[in-house]
């Protein structure tokens, strides 16, 4: 069993940041289960321009209030406590945090944990 505490992640290589947000990764490749979960902030008034390539991401919001943009269709959707968006299809997107987020964050295949984004808003293949 692996059992990870948020404050013991904090300050290490697996607590990554960017311009607008900050990633505690709790659960990464290294645990061997398929995917990382990690505890994300997004900063009140943050536009992130983001695009997983390379990876599916599921993300689930615990707190704050925002929205996020599908790039591809221009669909806008509100993000509040209780909602649940996933990149299935690898979608370009802009999240948009208008109150502080805090999400829960899931990436298949695996973060190895400190990768922060690249210029084309993605992460490197595992
Ligand atoms: C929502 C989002 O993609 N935020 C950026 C950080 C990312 N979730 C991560 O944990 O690497």
């Amino acid at each position: 069993m692996i059992v990870v505490t948020s404050e013991e992640i904090a300050g290490t290589p697996r607590d990554a940041s960017g311009p607008g947000w900050q990633s505690r990764r709790m659960i990464v490749r290294e645990h061997g289960m398929g995917h990382s979960v990690h505890e994300t902030r997004v900063a009140k008034g943050a536009e992130l321009h983001l695009h997983y390539k390379n990876h599916f991401e599921t993300n689930y919001c615990i707190s704050g209030e925002g929205e996020v943009e599908n790039v591809s269709t221009g669909e806008v959707f509100p993000i509040v406590p209780g909602t649940i968006y996933a990149l299935n299809e690898h979608d370009p997107h802009i999240l948009r945090a208008k109150e502080a987020l805090l999400l829960v964050c899931v990436f298949t295949p695996p973060l190895s944990g400190s990768e922060v984004h690249r210029e084309d808003g993605s992460y490197a293949e595992g």
